[in-house]
């Protein structure tokens, strides 16, 4: 219900107010709208009850969401009076969105039970941005910001810090990123974290990961950590054990219930823990070399060398129709091609498009993919279609600067036998070679 308000509250309200909720605990109600770019704060006392009793909440929820919309909209002096003012601001939300269409994997899981650990390793086999909403704190504290000793307090008495907080320094390090894959570590600590963090991006996880520990083996982890952390002593350990249990394990329930959490066994050597941690990041990897591919193919319908170059090896193997049987090494045969295209462009450029793609992974560092290549273009007005079927390979390495890249290391190209029944039907496209 919590994310059913905020969304609906969220939908009324568009900007410029983008974190609004309840604060409720026994002793008041309060509404909270908070702009998360100057962290400014306003509250004001709710006469609803929360959650509300009668069976007639919804209507309290809508009631309550326009009345945030609209007092928030006066806050903020800027009530949106025309209808293209209101598209434009929808556009201008909707841009946002775009930045926001990123992928995320929280890691939760107790104080010290691997999350670091792991996702060190995730970030280096599956190209995802680690961002540890502990590390953020800590560095929000050396920046000597004014949230700084209050943050400071907070972590060593074990406790969480106010969400506003956290969730602002994650959104902003979102933003500066260029990655759209992002592994959120130590987050959401509490239904606070959880309900603000989604209120504010608007996004979802696409999975939970939970490393599940005994207490005893993650406090031996943390007394020996030996990072000079405020909070690996056992007092401190104590009550982030307790903390964890108190408002940690219902957000792991929350997405349990929600079938995204992904149990795993953190109790056990780090490669055995990081093994059952690969088939949930493959299809990521699917996806990348999928999308390699075809940036490849158009880059090869554009006649663009310099592509093509940064995607292959230079020591590329191929066999190719038009080497006629015979294995191609190196890059200069195809660049023959791609610069012939370029300076002797078809009146109509080529169209490469991927159907039934099979990726298969040889070990962590190579993948083959495999799928046919239907080619478009058009013969003396004529729209024509060529199909090929293509083996790629892939190998994973090291660049100068040390990042890791997927270069093309070999690929086999043949034509497909044409379906002579389709190539008759009149006005269809047909073959260009028929
Ligand atoms: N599977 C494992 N077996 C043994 N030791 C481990 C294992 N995984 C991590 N450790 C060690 O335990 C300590 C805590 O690990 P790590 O910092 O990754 O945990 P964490 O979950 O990120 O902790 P926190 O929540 O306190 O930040 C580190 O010293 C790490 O080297
Ligand atoms: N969502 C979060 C994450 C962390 N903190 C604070 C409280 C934690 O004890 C401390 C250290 O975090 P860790 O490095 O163990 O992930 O940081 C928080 O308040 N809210």
């Amino acid at each position: 219900m919590g994310s059913l308000i905020t969304r609906t509250l969220q939908k009324s309200l568009k900007r410029p107010f983008r974190f609004l909720y309840w604060s409720a605990n026994s002793f008041n109600h309060k509404m909270c709208a908070m702009d998360s770019e100057s962290l400014g704060f306003y509250t004001g006392r709710c006469i609803l009850d929360f959650p509300p009793k009668s069976s007639r909440s919804s209507t309290w929820y809508v009631a309550a969401a326009g009345f945030c919309a609209f007092s928030s909209s006066l806050l903020a002096g800027s009530y949106s009076t025309s209808q293209s003012e209101e598209d434009s601001e929808e556009n201008a939300h909707d841009q946002q969105n775009v930045k926001r269409k990123a992928r995320v994997v929280f890691v939760l899981g107790g104080p010290g039970s691997g999350k670091g650990t792991q996702c060190e390793k995730i970030v280096e086999n599956f190209g995802f941005t680690h961002l540890s909403a502990g590390d953020l704190l800590r560095a929000e504290i050396n920046s000597g910001s004014q949230y700084g000793v209050m943050i400071q307090n907070t972590i060593k008495e074990g406790k969480i810090v106010p969400s506003e907080v956290t969730v602002h320094l994650l959104q902003k390090a979102m933003n500066g990123s260029d990655n759209d894959k992002f592994l959120i570590d130590g987050f959401p600590r509490n239904e606070e974290n959880r309900a603000a963090f989604e209120a504010v991006t608007g996004i979802e996880p696409e999975f939970v990961i939970f490393f599940d520990c005994p207490q005893e083996e993650l406090e031996k982890r943390l007394i020996n950590r030996n990072q000079g952390r405020v909070d690996d002593n056992i007092d401190t350990i104590r009550k982030r054990f307790k903390v964890f249990e108190e408002s940690t394990l219902p957000v792991v329930q929350y997405y349990e219930r929600k079938q995204k959490l992904q149990k795993i066994n953190g109790a056990r050597e780090k490669e055995e823990v990081f093994k059952s941690l690969k088939p949930l990041f493959l299809p990521f990897l699917e996806e990348e070399l999928l999308q390699l591919t075809k940036e490849l193919l158009n880059g090869i319908d554009e006649g663009d060398y310099a592509l093509y170059k940064r995607l292959c090896d230079p020591s590329l193997t191929a066999f190719e129709p038009d080497a006629q049987g015979h294995l191609v090494e190196g890059l200069p045969f195809h660049k023959f091609y791609l610069d012939m295209s370029k300076r002797f462009p078809s009146p109509s450029k080529p169209h490469s498009q991927v159907s039934s793609p099979k990726i298969t992974f040889i070990g962590d560092e190579v993948a083959l993919v495999t799928y046919t290549r239907l080619v478009q273009s058009t013969k003396d007005g004529v729209p024509c279609v060529e199909a090929f079927n293509e083996t790629r390979i892939w190998q994973r390495g090291l660049d100068d600067s040390g990042i890791a890249v997927w270069k093309l290391i070999h690929f086999h190209k043949s034509k497909c036998p044409l379906h002579r029944a389709h190539h008759k039907s009149k006005g269809s496209p047909h073959s260009c070679k028929e």
